[in-house]
């Protein structure tokens, strides 16, 4: 299309929570689209190639929603205007316009072949077609709507070939009927020139009357912070429990996964490979968090136990990037979503098979994370720092407890896999919050003192 539209994009894209190329310097841009919907509101998606300054090139998927007017209630979601053959065309952020969102579900109903994008129902009778979808207001990597309360669609913004793991073990979780995930009701794919299609977005039953795991555990973080004297255990907002069910809804996805999905018995080879993995992440994180030079040569000693030292693991397909915020409390238990990995590691990597203290690491971390975000603002206050680290100690036993009564195996003992793992995840965090949300580096670099001081 016209050089105004990518001249366009090259404005907005970097400010986008969804963009992953924030802080490189773009050399190149070029897009390509195709129509969604012909009628009023037009859509359009477009394949944005952004090529950068070191080298490398992302592509974006960018539906637009296309007005002859300006939209007054549609500001917030405006991106600018185009000039057309003989008026302008003003372009819309079309994930915030209500009426541009009814044709995703349409298509899906109908199983249609949209120029290269290819749409495969997998629950037709569960898809509500016709209603307009709401965005989702969390900060994602992606971006979901939500329609009627009965499911949710989530465009995958960076397009890479192949089928995304969230589609693929949402799919495969079917035959277990595991009663921790939300079921899969369709997926699109897109054709991807010289390579396998990639793909473009999922829907999934929408979990209703669900909080998730992250609001809960800070809401109980603030209990504890707002008594003075009381412990852990004390206070009403009390979230072991919680942590206990968690852990052992993470162990029966595990289980699930490890029936379903190819495992085998870790080798020496592999314990190698991933201590080697883990020290190149570290050397490539330093030149985005320089402070991480302090803990150099504390984490190469944390993963050179890993290779030094295997231990019995199961490898096998795993979530990849779980977090508090991947995990949703309902009346009847955990829902655990997003199945996606890292977004930032290539999709190839994050296919493969891997320990499950991988997410077991993940979700320890988060419950650091949950218990010192108030910290950044008061840094110093020791009675805080104390309380934090109580409340983290005993979420992280508690879903440690789940887990081995669930799995019937320790996930939490001395291990130095889970202790690295931990290390790994803290080392991306400290890149994944320098680039996203820099006042809240300390909490990684903080886990990170701790993390290598045992070691
Ligand atoms: N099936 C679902 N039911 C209810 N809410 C959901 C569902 N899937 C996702 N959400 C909500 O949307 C948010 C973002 O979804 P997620 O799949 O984690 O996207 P991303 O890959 O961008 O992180 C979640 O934190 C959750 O609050
Ligand atoms: O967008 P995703 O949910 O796939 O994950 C990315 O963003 C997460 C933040 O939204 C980030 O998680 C980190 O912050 C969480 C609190 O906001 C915390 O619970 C996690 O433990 C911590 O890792 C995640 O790492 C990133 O991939």
């Amino acid at each position: 299309m016209s050089t105004a539209l990518t001249e366009l994009l090259r404005d907005w894209m970097p400010h986008q929570r969804w963009f992953g190329g924030k802080g490189r310097e773009w050399a190149e841009v070029t897009e390509e689209g195709f129509f969604l919907s012909r009628t009023e509101p037009v859509v359009s998606v477009h394949r944005v190639r952004v090529g950068y300054t070191d080298g490398a090139t992302e592509t974006y998927l960018v539906p637009l929603s296309w007005r002859a007017h300006p939209e007054e209630e549609l500001s917030s979601a405006f991106i600018g205007a185009v000039p057309g053959a003989d008026r302008e065309n003003y372009a819309y952020d079309a994930m915030r316009d209500r009426d541009a969102t009814v044709p995703w579900l349409t298509h899906l109903v109908a199983a249609s072949t949209v120029g290269p994008m290819h749409f495969h129902p997998a629950g037709v009778a569960s898809i509500p077609d016709g209603a307009p979808g709401d965005i989702v207001s969390t900060e994602q990597s992606n971006t979901s709507l939500v329609y009627g309360q009965d499911a949710i669609f989530k465009l995958f913004r960076r397009l890479e070939p192949g089928l995304n793991p969230d589609v693929e073990i949402h799919d495969a979780l079917r035959r277990t009927e595991n009663k921790h995930i939300a079921p899969l009701l369709g997926h699109i794919e897109i054709d991807e020139p010289g390579a396998e299609p990639a793909t473009a977005a999922m829907l999934q039953t929408f979990v209703r009357g669900a909080s998730d795991g992250w609001r809960l555990a800070t809401a109980s973080v603030r209990d504890l912070y707002a008594e003075g004297d009381l412990h852990a255990d004390e206070v009403g907002g009390d979230f072991a429990a919680d942590s206990e069910r968690l852990g052992a809804a993470t162990a029966s996805v595990h289980a699930d996964l490890a029936q379903v999905l190819p495992s085998e018995p870790a080798d020496r080879e592999w314990f190698g490979a991933t201590a080697q993995a883990m020290a190149a992440r570290l050397e490539q994180a330093l030149a985005v968090v320089p402070q991480l030079e302090e803990h150099l040569a504390g984490l190469r000693a944390v993963y050179a136990r890993v290779a030094d030292s295997p231990e019995t693991v199961l490898r096998q397909r795993v979530h990849g990037d779980l977090h508090l915020g991947q995990v949703l409390r309902t009346a009847t238990g955990w829902v655990v979503l997003d199945f996606e990995g890292e977004p930032a590691r290539p999709l190839a990597e994050r296919r493969q098979l891997d320990s499950p203290l991988r997410d077991v690491a993940g979700m320890l971390r988060s419950f650091d994370y949950a218990a010192r975000h108030m910290l950044v603002e008061q840094p110093g206050d020791p009675q805080r720092a104390y309380r934090a680290q109580e409340w983290a100690v005993r979420n992280r036993g508690a879903f440690c407890t789940g887990y081995s009564a669930a799995s019937g195996m320790d996930p939490c003992g001395d291990s130095p896999l889970l202790r690295a793992f931990e290390a790994d995840k803290a080392v991306y965090e400290c890149v994944y919050e320098a680039r996203n949300r820099p006042h809240w580096l300390m909490i990684p670099l903080h886990s990170l003192s701790r993390l290598t001081a045992e070691a």
